[in-house]
């Protein structure tokens, strides 16, 4: 059987000890040659190497090379899959992408509004720089692209790789919903065959069919969150605090206003921003919440395992140690390597999908996946509400990439006026100085006032 090469980019990735467990969980559907961890800062991935060497050892016998590396000629030479996970900037940018935007009085998150906008300008130029160089060295590599905010990258990568079908962008939001979803109604999320239209981190699901009756469980599962039935802590790293479970718990409001569908859960930050921002501690932001918990979390077993190691050699146990976000990804690889044409939601190119939105817009919605690519399934016109919310938000997303391109200043601010959580031209443009002063060096133009 074929083996194939991988490279993980964004190699010190606090997610990356799951990712590299769930590879090797699927070694029987997508057997590796050569493991690759690709940063640019080598000390940052050196923890998550050495786990990887101990892991591998142990369990992965079979895989001919594991190694890591902040050259990417030595990275991309010769790849069948590129999994992209970068942080551009970093965490150290991620608080400013919270807090800037807070001190303004307006939303304050990661991938939504002006932190998103800021977030994604400095995403745009180094995914892009990253595709190029791989292109370069492997043709014909699948690039399953993840690093965030994924709408407005999606954007971007369309435009400068238009007919690149080889280039996949993905989200694992919708994904864990559907995790929780399948806990509330003690079932697996693989019993699920879900339809889901919008932009990333801003969409909604029609229908969540039983995969084997056909039955839309759609109604039921509202039922039970109008009914009260609220969300606890998870069973994954991810799911373990406070901010993520009140998001959670905020998909039964939304529904109570808008019954039609089942919202993602980044809604709210677009449908009330006014208590988003009302809720939030501009001293204390998921940032704070990340560096306080995860981090230490994560980095506290990966020490404790190198450590029995070093004193054991020990067998470490491979339980609990994947997620949704990993196995969703290794599912899609496989999906595609053996042409399995499972449904999974992708971030495409409309094409006529949504027959009454742009046809260039990049939308999320259901997809088959096999060997030739995502084929979205197509859908029925959708309604007004959610055609307005849609339109608005990828004029937003549309006008930040012409803007970066551009270099032109005009349109970061009609971008950011256009944006739901700011809608407002004097508060827009005072934000967008202050960013612009925090992202020098990072935006690839000097956007001075
Ligand atoms: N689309 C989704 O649904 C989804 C889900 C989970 C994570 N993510 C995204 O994945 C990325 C990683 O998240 P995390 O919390 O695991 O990150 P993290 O902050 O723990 O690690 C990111 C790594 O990227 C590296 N990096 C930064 N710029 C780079 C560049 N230009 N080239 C190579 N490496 C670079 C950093 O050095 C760091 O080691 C983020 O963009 C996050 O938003 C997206
Ligand atoms: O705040 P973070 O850095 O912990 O997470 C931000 C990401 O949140 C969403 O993802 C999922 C996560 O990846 C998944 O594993 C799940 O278990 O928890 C998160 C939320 O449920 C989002 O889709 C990503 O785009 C964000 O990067
Ligand atoms: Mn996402």
């Amino acid at each position: 059987m074929k083996k194939y090469n991988v490279v993980l980019v964004g190699g010190g990735s606090i997610r990356n000890p799951e990712m590299m467990a769930t590879l090797v969980r699927y070694k029987e559907k997508f057997p590796i040659g050569r493991f690759v961890l690709y940063d640019i800062d080598q000390k940052r991935q050196e923890i998550m190497a050495q786990y990887g060497q101990i892991l591998f050892r142990e369990y992965y016998p079979e895989m001919d090379e594991f190694i890591w590396t902040d050259d990417p000629d030595v990275a991309f030479a010769d790849i069948d899959f590129a999994l992209m996970q970068i942080r551009s900037g970093n965490m150290e940018m991620r608080e400013k992408d919270e807090k800037i935007p807070l001190k303004h009085g307006l939303v304050g998150q990661e991938t939504c509004g002006a932190g998103g906008f800021a977030y994604g300008l400095r995403s745009i130029p180094e995914v892009i720089e990253i595709i190029t160089k791989i292109r370069e060295l492997s043709p014909e590599a699948w690039i399953i692209n993840y690093s965030n905010p994924a709408a407005i990258v999606a954007e971007a990568t369309r435009r400068v790789f238009p007919d690149d079908y080889k280039i996949l962008n993905i989200c694992d939001m919708p994904i864990a919903i559907m995790e929780r979803y399948a806990e509330m109604l003690g079932c697996s999320r693989h019993d699920f065959e879900p339809r889901y239209f919008g932009l990333n981190h801003y969409g909604w699901f029609t229908h969540v069919y039983d995969k084997k009756t056909g039955e839309d469980l759609a109604p039921r599962i509202k039922q039970c969150l109008l009914d009260g039935y609220t969300f606890g802590l998870g069973n994954e790293e991810h799911t373990l605090d406070a901010s993520w479970i009140e998001t959670y718990n905020t998909m039964a409001d939304i529904l109570r206003d808008f019954p039609e569908y089942l919202p993602n859960t980044y809604l709210k930050y677009y449908l009330y921003p006014n208590r988003v921002v009302a809720h939030s501690d501009p001293n204390h932001t998921r940032y704070d919440e990340i560096m306080e918990g995860k981090y230490p979390r994560v980095h506290k077993k990966l020490n404790e395992i190198i450590e029995a190691n070093a004193v054991r050699g020990t067998k470490y146990d491979l339980e609990n140690t994947t997620s949704v976000h990993a196995s969703y990804i290794f599912e899609l690889a496989t999906s595609i390597l053996n042409n399995e044409n499972e449904i999974f939601l992708i971030i495409v190119k409309n094409n006529g999908t949504i027959p009454n939105l742009d046809p260039d817009a990049m939308v999320e919605v259901a997809c088959r996946v096999g060997i030739n690519g995502p084929e979205p399934l197509s859908m029925e016109p959708i309604g007004t509400f959610y055609k307005g919310m849609i339109e608005s938000q990828h004029a937003y997303e549309r006008l930040a990439v012409d803007g970066l391109f551009e270099k032109d200043k005009g349109k970061l601010l009609q971008a950011l006026t256009l944006n739901r959580t700011i809608s407002d031209a004097d508060r827009a443009r005072a934000v967008l100085d202050d960013l612009i002063e925090a992202n020098k060096g990072y935006w690839g133009a000097d956007f001075c006032a």
